[in-house]
């Protein structure tokens, strides 16, 4: 039997977890020190030497698309098929339990999921019928401490709300929702995990049976394991079943959503005879970068306590970049791209990993601007978001109330009792009359063709948007967007969703605002005359509709990864990007409020800093629209916890006009236009004030483009902001 190819690319002790005897094991280590691998090889090795069949493992992964990487891998290394093993995420796994005995989990046979917009309507509803006022009752917050329970394994039979009204209440409507779901055959996420618990505990024979398919457990990521996929787990494992869990105490990450560091210490004390192996070799970072991490995270107290080295070379410095603000930060990211692909480097060899779901558009923008192609990794682009067309939708009825798609997309987005039945008579009336919805709802309620009922719920909406349109009269793009996102109930609407989404949707919606003021800037070209000048507005819509045209690349085309730092856990990159490594930002604002979080934000930053194997920049901004409002924050603690030696400050936003001449005409030489003379040229700064003949005073604040094509973003303090094309415009620092 040839098992080298399996034990052959492992050190020793990766060797150790990988060859064991069958029986429970912890392999807890740092990040990138092989505990992704130890799992692979050691399934490997069970069903090659143990002569496990692929039907008798379970493994749990973090996402499902490390799950499809973990079956290819596999089968690479033993050339056979790997269909019948169940991988998959812990949610994934319960349902596929659930539909193979929905009798016993006394579920109708076609369950179906219900996803939070859903569940939120539910609750309300639920709420309702207990005559529970929802200004009172918060539903969203009722949603979040219901998942709060199923996380825990409690049903509301098992809460004693003693004297508490408010908790009384809660377990009132906890035991009305539960009804309401069980009535319609409706199964949250939170009750997948609970169901599948509750199967098994009640049915001896069915646990018996998956105990004995499954004498093989393995998790990854196990540091982010809440309370009730723990006790699946060990209710699966019971006696005789091996369970390897591998994980990291650094890198928990999702306390937040009710994981739990604990069930590491947990693991020992609950399973017997458990070989603990810790695995100390990096083999993903350079040198520094592993410094800067283990730095990093040596400001947390209570860890389990593990230094990590490595064998690889030193590598570069760490480079930290100040920008002045976040165009020119997503502008300086950008760059650096071009040259590592200029270099020769695949795009997708580099992630750019952020803090928060909002920050993304600025990116976005610059990339699209160098046509950069990109990928949202477990995310949609900016301007495809749901929140964001819903608001686009609005904004395009203003402009253009025949517009139908836009009109569909809103007609009841907030809810507003129109039904699909309504809407449905307004199509077909469109389409006898040949005329657009807006139009048919129009002459329909004129005629009054519609139920008391449902044409007053058309009436308003239609008023609404009359509303809008007269309210954005002679007023900025943002302050346009801002009353949408505020009058048409969309924002509250929003918010109104589950915790973290509907926060990054608000957040979202906010940043459209940001996006409306800076376009302010760019938009028209200075009145060019007979020109009929085309409104903002319109100006605004076609470039967001061209930005989601674009579409994401597709799976094989070669481009740059971009997302969340929580949706980065586990993956690695030759080249990573932090952006907006700032106090607030990041470490998120709420951070402070709460204990343990931040140490949460640290792990997470850990996790961030550990994502690059050859080279890591971090970068910041002085001053930053976020979420529609203007925020000047401080450089994050984290950088500070970086010793200076591992770090290159990088300081290019001092006089950006005059070096960008020249390097670009040494280096490009491609314009035919006789040199002008750089020598007269300005040395403008981002940041700089100038003087302009006409405009007055103001400040630069961002610059695009090289040579005689380069242009400057002026605030000016009387005539607003400009883009003036720096060889003509003769601006005059201060
Ligand atoms: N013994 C080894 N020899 C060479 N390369 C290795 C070895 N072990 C792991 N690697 C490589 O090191 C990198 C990190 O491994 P892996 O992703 O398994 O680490 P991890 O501990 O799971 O990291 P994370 O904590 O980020 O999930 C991978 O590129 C992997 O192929
Ligand atoms: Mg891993």
């Amino acid at each position: 039997m040839d098992v080298s190819q399996i034990l052959d690319p492992l050190n020793d002790a990766q060797r150790e977890a990988v060859a064991a005897a069958p029986g429970n094991q912890l392999v807890l280590a740092g990040a990138g020190s092989g505990k992704t691998r130890v799992l692979v090889h050691r399934i490997a090795w069970l069903m090659q030497v143990e002569g496990a069949s692929p039907y008798s493992i379970m493994a749990v992964t973090f996402t499902n698309k490390a799950a499809r990487e973990m079956r290819a891998r596999i089968e690479e290394l033993l050339g056979v098929n790997t269909f019948g093993m169940w991988v998959g995420t812990f949610h994934g796994l319960a349902h596929r339990l659930l539909k193979a005995h929905w009798q016993e989990a006394k579920l109708p046979q076609n369950f179906q999921i219900l996803d939070s917009d859903d569940q939120l309507r539910l609750i309300k509803r639920v709420q309702a019928d207990l005559g529970l006022d929802d200004k009172k009752w918060s539903p969203r917050e009722t949603q979040w401490w219901i998942g709060a329970q199923k996380d825990e394994g409690l049903r509301p039979q098992y809460i004693n709300a003693g004297a508490d009204p408010w908790l009384q209440t809660m377990v009132r409507i906890y035991f009305a929702y539960e009804e309401a779901c069980q009535r319609g055959g409706l199964v949250d996420f939170g009750e997948l995990l609970l169901r599948a618990h509750e199967l098994w505990l009640n049915n001896d024979s069915i646990l018996a049976h998956y105990r004995r398919r499954f004498p093989f457990i393995l998790v990854d990521e196990f540091q982010d394991t809440n309370t009730i996929q723990y006790a699946w787990l060990r209710l699966l494992a019971g006696e005789q079943c091996h369970i390897t869990a591998v994980g990291d105490d650094d890198q928990s990450i999702y306390g937040w959503r009710g994981a739990k560091i604990e069930n590491i210490q947990h693991f020992s004390a609950d399973l017997r005879q458990v070989q603990t192996v810790r695995l100390e070799q990096n083999y993903r970072s350079t040198s520094t970068i592993l410094k800067a991490a283990n730095a990093v995270i040596a400001n947390n107290s209570g860890r389990l306590g593990k230094e990590l080295w490595t064998k690889g070379e030193e590598g570069e410095p760490i480079a930290v970049y100040a920008a002045y603000n976040e165009q020119d930060e997503s502008r300086f990211i950008v760059e650096r791209i071009n040259d590592w692909v200029r270099d020769g480097n695949r795009r997708d060899s580099i992630a750019i990993l952020y803090r928060s779901n909002a920050q993304s558009r600025v990116l976005e923008e610059g990339l699209l601007r160098e046509q950069v192609p990109y990928r949202i990794y477990g995310g949609q682009r900016f301007y495809d978001r749901l929140e964001i067309k819903n608001a686009l939708s609005y904004l395009r009825l203003i402009t253009n109330r025949d517009d139908d798609t836009a009109f569909e997309r809103v007609v009841n987005t907030p809810t507003r009792g129109i039904g699909a039945r309504t809407v449905e008579m307004v199509r077909a009336y469109a389409r006898e009359q040949g005329c657009s919805l807006w139009q048919a709802a129009k002459l329909m309620l004129q005629q009054r063709v519609l139920a008391a009922r449902a044409g007053n719920a058309l009436q308003a909406f239609l008023d609404l948007v009359n509303q809008l349109a007269a309210n954005a009269e002679d007023k900025e793009l943002d302050a346009i967007a801002e009353d949408v996102i505020e009058t048409s109930g969309l924002l509250e609407f929003h918010g109104k969703e589950k915790g973290e989404k509907g926060q990054t949707r608000v957040e979202n919606l906010k940043e459209l605002v940001s996006a409306c003021r800076a376009f302010t800037g760019v938009g028209m070209p200075e009145g060019e005359e007979g020109e009929e000048e085309i409104p903002l507005l319109n100006q605004f819509l076609d470039s967001a509709a061209l930005d989601a045209g674009e579409g994401q690349a597709d799976e094989f085309e070669d481009a740059v990864q971009l997302m969340t730092l929580h949706s980065a856990k586990g993956l690695e990159f030759p080249l990573v990007f932090m952006a907006g490594v700032e106090e607030n930002l990041f470490p998120h604002k709420m951070s402070a409020q709460e204990p343990g979080r931040m140490e949460e934000e640290r792990r997470l930053c850990y996790v961030g800093i550990t994502r690059a194997m050859r080279k890591l920049y971090i970068t910041y901004a002085e001053n930053r629209r976020l979420f529609g409002s203007e925020t000047y924050n401080s450089p994050s603690r984290f950088i500070a916890e970086i010793p200076v030696n591992l770090v290159h400050e990088v300081r290019l936003k001092t006089e950006i006009s005059r070096p960008l001449y020249q390097a670009d005409y040494g280096k490009v030489g491609k314009f035919s236009d006789p040199a002008p003379d750089f020598d007269d040229l300005p040395p403008l700064s981002l940041g700089g004030r100038v003087e302009h003949a006409k405009f007055g005073e103001g400040t630069v604040v961002q610059f695009e483009g090289n040579g005689p094509r380069a242009r400057v973003q002026v605030n000016f303090d009387d005539a607003g902001s400009k883009w003036l094309v720096v060889t003509m415009a003769k601006l005059q620092p201060l």
